[in-house]
């Protein structure tokens, strides 16, 4: 946690006449809005993945498709006929939606991620698409749009169009949740791992409620309304660090083989659990036998075994399902206690760390439920982590 951030974090963020206004005019001017030219993109550029969301208008009409030029009719095609773009970029087409309403347009939002390290990749790839040829601006978001900013103009004479990555966060939950009826849910049955399962969850009627974005590292607001609300506190202990660990412990090299090790693993071989402590519960602040008592220790203690040989049995697998156990726990038990100072009960848990990641979106559920006697409800949503890159492709209205 950021030692001396409170004053910042905890500052309340209400937005001023001005930005309200802007925000409703940007939904209701419809023809102002419509000489924004095209293409629309938003980009959110993380620390570890850039997200970038494509509009693709469906109501082009035969004059519209006449006077196209080419090199906007060429991205369009490139865009959506592949789900690969050269070796690390990939369209998340279960993500897809289609038929949304835009700036008084209808078409498809798709979903593209890449690593932020190919920044210089991916604005060559956009130079030789003719990116550089048309004066367009992209709205962007996150930490990257600003470090990134003079390469864009550079390399392909793009501007780029800045919006704060929790304004952006908060605009794209809405946006999205409003038009994918099964957007949020929830993990049902949480404490009884067989029948635990994925269902769907109304969250018409959002407010209050805590948002856990779950990145590289964490951030944790409070949300009270579309344009309310406040940095409670962050973490940097989150998915990078899960993932940079894993790497470091187990030899992996990708997200999606940390997740698949630990699939496979066994975080008892590693932790040291209360009931390797207390024999048992230790009843009288209801601590079970079987929660973590202290990560990653059992593999340094003295006892039947010498720790070497503890060590020799303790396989990759086991590593990673310790990291990953390790830095949810830390993660939901920040959660909870930021949810009990704010008194709110439903906590919605987003980022890409969430991505094919089961496992720890169960531990969450199962946590926010066991700590808050049944009080807490953990939440979920579809598009993890693309509400940035939403958000900022909504804010911008084309004359910034
Ligand atoms: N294909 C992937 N490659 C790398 N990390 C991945 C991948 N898929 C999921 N992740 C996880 O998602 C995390 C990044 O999440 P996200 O994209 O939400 O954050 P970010 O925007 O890059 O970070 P920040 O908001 O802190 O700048 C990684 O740290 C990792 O744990
Ligand atoms: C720096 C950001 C906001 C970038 O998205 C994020 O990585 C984060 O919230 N990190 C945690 C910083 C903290 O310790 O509060």
């Amino acid at each position: 946690m950021a030692p001396c951030a409170s004053n910042q974090n905890s500052k309340r963020h209400v937005s001023g006449e001005k930005e309200t206004e802007r925000s409703v005019c940007q939904w209701s001017r419809k023809r102002r809005s419509h000489r924004r030219p095209m293409p629309w993109f938003g980009m959110d550029i993380g620390g570890t993945l850039c997200k970038l969301v494509y509009f693709e208008p469906k109501d082009i009409t035969r004059d519209e498709l006449d006077s196209e030029i080419e090199i906007l009719r060429n991205i369009r095609k490139y865009l959506t006929k592949h789900s690969a773009y050269g070796k690390t970029g990939h369209r998340d087409m279960h993500l897809q939606l289609d038929n949304v309403p835009l700036r008084g347009r209808r078409g498809t939002l798709h979903f593209i991620r890449f690593p932020t390290c190919e920044m210089g990749n991916f604005l060559a790839l956009a130079k030789s698409k003719g990116m550089a040829t048309l004066v367009t601006t992209v709205s962007a978001t996150g930490g990257g749009a600003y470090k990134f900013e003079n390469d864009f103009r550079k390399e392909v004479n793009l501007k780029l169009a800045k919006f704060d990555e929790f304004d952006s966060l908060i605009s794209g939950i809405q946006y999205i949740d409003t038009h994918n009826p099964n957007e949020c849910y929830y993990w049902a049955n949480p404490t009884e791992m067989e029948k635990c399962s994925k269902s769907s969850y109304d969250f018409s009627n959002p407010y209050p409620f805590l948002l856990v974005n779950i990145g590289s590292g964490v951030s944790i607001l409070a949300v009270y309304g579309p344009n309310n609300y406040k940095r409670v506190t962050g973490t940097s202990i989150g998915g990078g660090t899960f993932l940079g660990l894993c790497c470091l412990l187990t030899g992996c090299n990708t997200f999606e083989e940390a997740i698949e090790l630990a699939a496979g693993g066994d975080n008892t071989n590693v932790d040291k659990l209360v009931r390797d402590i207390y024999g048992g519960d230790y009843e009288r602040f209801g601590l079970p036998g079987d929660l973590v008592a202290s990560s990653f220790s059992a593999v340094c203690s003295f006892g039947q075994m010498n720790s070497r040989e503890k060590r020799s049995k303790v396989s990759r697998e086991d590593l990673a399902r310790a990291t990953l156990v390790t830095i949810t726990n830390n993660i939901g038990s920040i959660a909870r206690m930021c949810a009990l100072q704010e008194h709110i009960d439903r906590v919605v848990f987003i980022g890409n760390f969430l991505r094919v990641n089961p496992i720890s979106m169960k531990m969450l559920a199962y946590a926010m439920d066991y700590w808050s006697n049944g009080t807490m409800k953990a939440l979920f949503l579809e598009h993890e982590g693309y509400f940035g890159a939403v958000g900022c492709l909504l804010r911008f209205n084309g004359h910034d």
